[in-house]
């Protein structure tokens, strides 16, 4: 599988990505320079964490004017598959690439801590493979990670699958307590309507290797090679 690592200016987790991709699961990857616009060849664009333009303005609403960012969006239009982690989320989110927008977390600090996800939707190409119910640990470390949709399509992104993860504590249960960033109905990712892109605040790549002390994170890459 080939996958492009876009590298905005103040991105942070972009070698990350590469890392898990070229050097765990052995798969081609390259960098894609936010300015370049050449997709070709590729599988799978992942938009990486970190602080994008030092996220002046809200998280990724200068990123999401990057050139690269339209040929991401006929990419996605096309049916590939497009994963944003946490400041890539923000991006995808920014630029129409999914619905909903980010808010500052409720406790108006800097989180960083590993979390407890569960999968609820196990038929995507993220998560394929996996049970749903599955409990998975990864680090989150963000400010502006607290999901906001309106009720009705609230209701609508639920009812049509489209949550992939929520925050819940170990036991696997929702509580407000997990909550790390007062997000609507505990969601800690997304799916668009197509199913091919998914947005998540927490770090799958930061947490791809045992020496590191985890590899939940890897889960989300092998199911994508085995989508
Ligand atoms: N780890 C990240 O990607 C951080 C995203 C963003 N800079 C925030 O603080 O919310």
């Amino acid at each position: 599988m080939r996958f492009g690592i876009v590298v905005f200016p103040g991105a942070n987790c972009d070698h990350d990505a590469y890392h898990v991709a070229k050097h765990v699961l052995g798969q081609d990857a390259r960098f894609v320079w936010h300015k370049d616009r050449d997709l070709s060849g590729l599988d799978c664009v992942v938009l990486p964490g970190g602080f994008s333009y030092g996220d002046y303005l809200r998280c990724g609403a200068i990123a999401r004017f990057s050139p690269v960012m339209e040929e991401v969006v006929s990419f996605a239009a096309k049916g590939g598959k497009v994963i944003g982690i946490c400041n890539g989320f923000q991006i995808a989110l920014e630029a129409g690439l999914l619905p909903g927008a980010m808010l500052r977390n409720r406790s108006l600090k800097f989180v960083c801590k590993d979390v407890h996800l569960r999968v609820e939707n196990g038929n995507t190409p993220f998560t394929k493979g996996i049970a749903e119910g599955t409990v998975l640990r990864m680090p989150i470390a963000h400010a502006e990670g607290n999901y906001f949709l309106p009720d009705d399509e609230l209701a609508r992104l639920e009812g049509e699958g489209r949550v992939a993860f929520r925050y819940v504590d170990a036991a696997g249960q929702v509580t407000d307590a997990a909550n790390p960033n007062g997000s609507r109905n505990n969601i800690a990712g997304i799916l668009n309507a197509k199913g091919n892109v998914l947005g998540m605040m927490p770090h799958p790549e930061r947490l791809a290797e045992s020496v590191l002390g985890g590899e939940d994170g890897l889960r989300i890459f092998e199911a994508l090679l085995g989508s």
